[in-house]
């Protein structure tokens, strides 16, 4: 038989009051192992989607299974395999490093393991502070230690909201390497990040989200290759007039300076390399030649665009930029 999704959202529906709908209908599946982007702009449902699977929020209809175990009938220990990172900092600044964690395993039924402890501390590159007072901790290295909660009880699906907001590039790149690490042993994790480039490293499915409702869901390297383009761009050292009919025909154009050829390779149409042979055979003053693929970022903007009127021009420009 083969094992239940890590995840798995039925029409999943959270409205506050009377009209707002924070989410609307949301059904999803998600592998055990995989690694999960969520991906929307600001106010889209990703926080009311984790809250309501982690217990946080409470949805107004739908079902949430985690590993097959329904929600609505044990709101409990299927929580037990799920970790999750808050954006907020949350630990009671009183306590050490380590006694912060040793409370979260006790939280969670599990006996005080101290091996465990350090093996979290070492990953996020805490080991040295497991005997200082959280508070006194600097604003990275609490969001080290709120990483360092979510995984201690080593939990089998993990929510990642907004991990590396406002963190510094080290901790991005050892963050990273740990929920490789971890998906590569079986974790699931869920991640809502507004620094596309995170996703576009991490995950192995995206899915998004715009105004409570799930636009679409599919493999990254799916969507990169279906929607993404690569485009060929040369540079010319001297400014070139016209273009030879080989590269016209196939849809190159030139700059209204002449310095610049963009060819945008499609597949079955002719080869870039077929577009540059032309080029040198009529002795066009080629400089530099370049490839550029569209990035994860630019599709999204595209996904949500292509929406109809909902799409608002204020949701879109809520899109942060994809690096820090
Ligand atoms: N407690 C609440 N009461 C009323 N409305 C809420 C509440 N919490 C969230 N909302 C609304 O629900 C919608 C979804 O919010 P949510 O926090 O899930 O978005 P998000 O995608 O996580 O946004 P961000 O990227 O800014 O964190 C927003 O319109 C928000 O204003």
């Amino acid at each position: 038989m083969s094992s239940p999704p890590a995840l798995e959202l039925k029409g999943l529906t959270k409205t506050y009051g009377d009209k707002h709908t924070a989410l609307s209908d949301v059904s999803l599946s998600i592998r055990p192992g995989e690694i999960f982007a969520l991906l929307g702009p600001n106010g889209a449902g990703k926080t009311t989607l984790i809250g309501s699977v982690c217990g946080l929020v409470k949805k107004t209809s739908g079902k949430v299974f985690v590993f097959g175990q329904d929600l609505d009938e044990d709101p409990v220990r299927p929580r037990y395999q799920v970790g999750l990172v808050p954006q907020e900092i949350n630990f009671d600044p009183f306590f050490t490093v380590a006694e912060s964690l040793y409370i979260q395993q006790g939280f969670y039924g599990q006996p005080r393991d101290e091996a465990r402890v350090r093996e979290v501390l070492t990953a996020l590159n805490l080991q040295g502070k497991a005997n200082a007072i959280t508070r006194a901790l600097s604003g990275g290295m609490k969001r080290r230690l709120l990483i360092a909660k979510a995984l201690v009880h080593k939990p089998k699906l993990v929510f990642l909201d907004e991990p590396t907001a406002g963190v510094d590039v080290e901790l991005r790149r050892d963050l990273w390497t740990y929920v490789r690490k971890l998906a590569a042993e079986g974790t699931t994790i869920v991640l809502t990040t507004h620094y596309l480039e995170e996703a576009e490293e991490l995950a192995d499915r995206v899915g998004v989200i715009n105004e409570g409702r799930l636009l679409l869901v599919e493999e990254k390297t799916q969507l990169l290759k279906r929607l993404g383009e690569k485009r060929l761009l040369v540079h010319f050292s001297a400014p070139v007039s016209t273009l030879p009919e080989v590269p016209l025909r196939a849809g190159a154009t030139l700059s209204a300076d002449g310095h610049l050829l963009t060819y945008p390779e499609r597949e079955g149409g002719v080869p870039g390399g077929d577009i540059l042979r032309t080029l040198y055979l009529q002795g066009l003053p080629v400089a530099t030649v370049e490839t550029r693929h569209s990035r994860l970022e630019d599709i999204l903007i595209e996904i949500l665009r292509g929406r109809p009127a909902a799409a608002s021009a204020a949701a879109l420009n809520s899109l942060p930029p994809a690096t820090p």
